[in-house]
């Protein structure tokens, strides 16, 4: 909750704060003192229950390996001796002995002077053999002898007692993360049980009114809890066992209960949400109560995520991770992930980076370390990081990303142009096949569908058309999508283009006036009247488009020099506007059809703009690039783009 909601008797004025916002550096000091050193716990598991675990102590070997000498080939057990002079005009005949050494045989014959004993590959050397000779160097004389016409060295075809792994020799040590190469390691020596270190237990609780878990019916207001999910799995992925506990309500009572009972059934407990200003932001109160010495740090110095909280209740960690999805993932893997491996006895993941450089100016606010998600690319002198930042309260902008730069708390920006160091999300950097920067359409991925489902990927990137224009200048993407209608000319896109750029026309995508259906102030008329109507009504509040978005272009050519209630509204997308009318914020905007239909609003078609793509002329050649032409061009793309409202170039 924040400050814009003040229920439960409080008001904005005795709002908790924070006490001290510490530099990450120090938060990190001080979370690890109150929690570290600290004993492992450490579990026996049965061998086939270790897969993932990390081993809790050294392990030497209980025996030798293998466990005799051994054959290594089918063929007989001799003594080099006797075959020393043998050569291919000089045969050795050797006496067969009674019996044959299957593999699990334990032998009971010596290999006397001038014998052999058959052996099969994996069968134990009886006494007296040093070597074995395989069986097509061999030629049998009736059933008792064999001639051989080669030498056999000492040991040939012989594995000795011990040579892979001897008896008391350190098999895998502490701290070893258990793979299916260990867990063989560990059968070949007869190890059944394995110290482990205990897996983490970590209690995952959600906070907030709103939220409504995944597969639950949507009511008004409400939003789907992704940092349930999101941080449970994360937990799992660095040696915890997370159990959800699920939403719990702005209820101070309530969560005093839930968390009480998730410390006493938890190593480690990790809240999202309400740990900021806000009146309805209790969870920090109640961690005061849960036990000593409570609260360690509240409020980092970092952006995304500020309002951190950092507890240690009864020697467990308790954190209060930031509501904001992009802002709760962050922290997590920034300052959680090291103490959750720790306490699971795992080694501290090791990051990748990469240099990149920035293309476009970075905004950055002074005393915070700031964190931003960028998207990769292939430019023509190395590695591009594109801000791919929705905001600290999207999922996409941390899911999407592939890695993180930093700007320090002293600086208000990192210009364009700025080589920056990249810390990736993955330990190898994957360049997308195909990058698209521009204007986004929905129409967009029913091209790029069969180019993902050949295997190819495919990045894009909302910049809006003229952010696209100037990245594909640049040399920064494949093509750009982009709308954009000359006013002087009339026409669209192609007085836009400069050199090394050309324009491949995509589709036509009707712009038209959206209205609740039923409305009878609209049904019926055309855009103009609609829009007069509309001036006409002061009770009849409209939705706008961001300056520089096409639509916000038709829509002032409409209204001329009236500023109806609502024009300062102005969101950036197709979709907002149609959310916008459709929840009753507005009562009419302009937006596509294809958007108008999906929201089931009344449309009064206005204008047909042209969706095309400025595809950069030196990367035509490329596979993707070609694959993306021909997928534009195919039938099958044709009939998807006409079913969803759209209309082929
Ligand atoms: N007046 C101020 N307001 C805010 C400040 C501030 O300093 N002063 N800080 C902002 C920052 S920075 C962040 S980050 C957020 C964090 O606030 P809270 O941790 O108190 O989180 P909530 O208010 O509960 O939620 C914020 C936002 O995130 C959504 N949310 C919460 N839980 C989940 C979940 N499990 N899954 C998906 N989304 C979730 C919630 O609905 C809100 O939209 O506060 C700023 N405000
Ligand atoms: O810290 Mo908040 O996480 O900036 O968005």
């Amino acid at each position: 909750m924040t400050e814009t909601s003040l229920p439960k008797g409080r008001n904005s004025i005795d709002q908790d704060q924070f006490l001290t916002i510490l530099s990450r550096e120090e938060a990190m000091a001080r979370f690890e003192a109150a929690l570290f050193p600290r004993e492992l716990s450490i579990e026996q598991r049965k061998l086939a229950e270790t897969l993932g675990c990390t081993l809790a102590r050294d392990i030497f070997s209980p025996i030798d390996v293998p466990p005799f000498d051994r054959s290594n080939v089918d063929g007989f057990a001799v003594r080099s001796t006797d075959l020393a002079s043998a050569a291919e005009f000089a045969p050795v005949q050797l006496t067969l002995n009674e019996e044959v050494i299957a593999c699990g045989t334990a032998p009971t014959h010596p290999v006397l002077p001038k014998t052999a004993t058959p052996i099969a590959t994996g069968g134990p050397i009886p006494r007296g053999a040093d070597a074995v000779v395989m069986v097509e160097h061999t030629q049998l004389l009736g059933v008792r002898a064999i001639e051989v016409r080669r030498a056999a060295s000492p040991g040939q075809f012989v594995s000795f007692a011990g040579s892979d792994i001897a008896r008391g020799e350190a098999l895998l040590r502490a701290g070893t993360a258990i793979g299916s190469r260990e867990i063989g390691m560990l059968a070949a020596c007869g190890i059944a049980e394995v110290p482990v270190a205990r897996s983490v237990r970590v209690a995952v609780i959600s906070t907030g009114d709103e939220l409504v878990q995944p597969g639950e019916a949507l009511r008004p207001a409400a939003i789907y809890d992704s940092n349930g999910a999101i941080v449970a799995a994360a937990i799992d992925e660095n040696g915890g066992n997370a159990v959800f506990w699920g939403a719990v309500p702005d209820d101070e009572q309530q969560l005093e209960a839930t968390m009480q009972r998730a410390l006493a059934e938890s190593d480690m407990v990790v809240l999202s949400g309400g740990t900021s200003k806000g009146a309805g932001d209790v969870t920090h109160r109640i961690i005061a109560r849960l036990g000593q010495p409570g609260i360690i740090c509240h409020g980092v110095a970092l952006k995304p995520g500020k309002p951190l909280c950092l507890a240690v209740c009864k020697d467990k960690p308790v954190v209060i991770l930031p509501g904001f999805p992009t802002s709760a993932m962050f922290t997590f893997h920034d300052m959680i992930v090291p103490i959750l491996r720790r306490m699971a006895a795992l080694p501290p993941r090791a990051d990748a980076t990469v240099t990149a450089k920035v293309p476009v100016r970075i905004a950055s606010e002074l005393g915070r370390t700031e964190f931003v998600m960028v998207s990769l690319v292939d430019g023509a002198d190395g590695l591009i990081a594109y801000p791919s930042g929705k905001g600290s309260g999207a999922i996409t902008s941390f899911s999407q990303a592939d890695g993180f730069l930093r700007i320090d708390a002293l600086a208000d920006q990192m210009p364009a142009g700025s080589e920056a160091e990249v810390t990736l999300f993955t330990p190898h950097v994957r360049v997308p096949d195909l990058v698209i920067v521009g204007s986004h359409c929905t129409g967009l991925d029913l091209v790029t569908a069969p180019l993902a489902h050949a295997g190819l990927t495919v990045r894009s990137i909302a910049v809006g058309s003229l952010g696209g224009l100037a990245a594909a200048k640049r040399g920064e993407c494949d093509l750009a999508p982009i709308h954009l209608l000359d006013d002087k000319t009339g026409t669209y896109n192609t007085p836009f283009l400069s050199a090394g750029l050309e324009l491949v026309p995509g589709w036509r995508r009707m712009q038209g006036i959206v209205f609740k259906k039923g409305d009878q102030r609209f049904e019926g008329l055309s855009a103009e009247q609609a829009v007069r109507a509309a001036i006409a009504d002061p009770s009849c509040i409209m939705v706008n488009r961001n300056h520089g978005a096409g639509t916000r272009i038709l829509i002032d050519r409409l209204l001329g020099e009236a500023r109806p209630d609502g024009y300062w509204n102005q969101p950036r997308s197709h979709n907002a506007v149609a959310a916008a009318v459709a929840q009753g914020r507005a009562d009419w905007g302009m937006t596509i059809a294809p958007v108008a239909r999906a929201s089931d609003l009344g449309f009064i078609p206005f204008a047909e703009e042209h969706y095309d793509f400025a595809v950069v002329t030196a990367r035509k050649h490329r596979p993707a690039v070609q694959a993306f032409l021909s997928a534009l061009a195919s039938h099958q793309t044709r009939a998807a783009l006409e079913s969803a409202g759209f209309r082929p170039a």
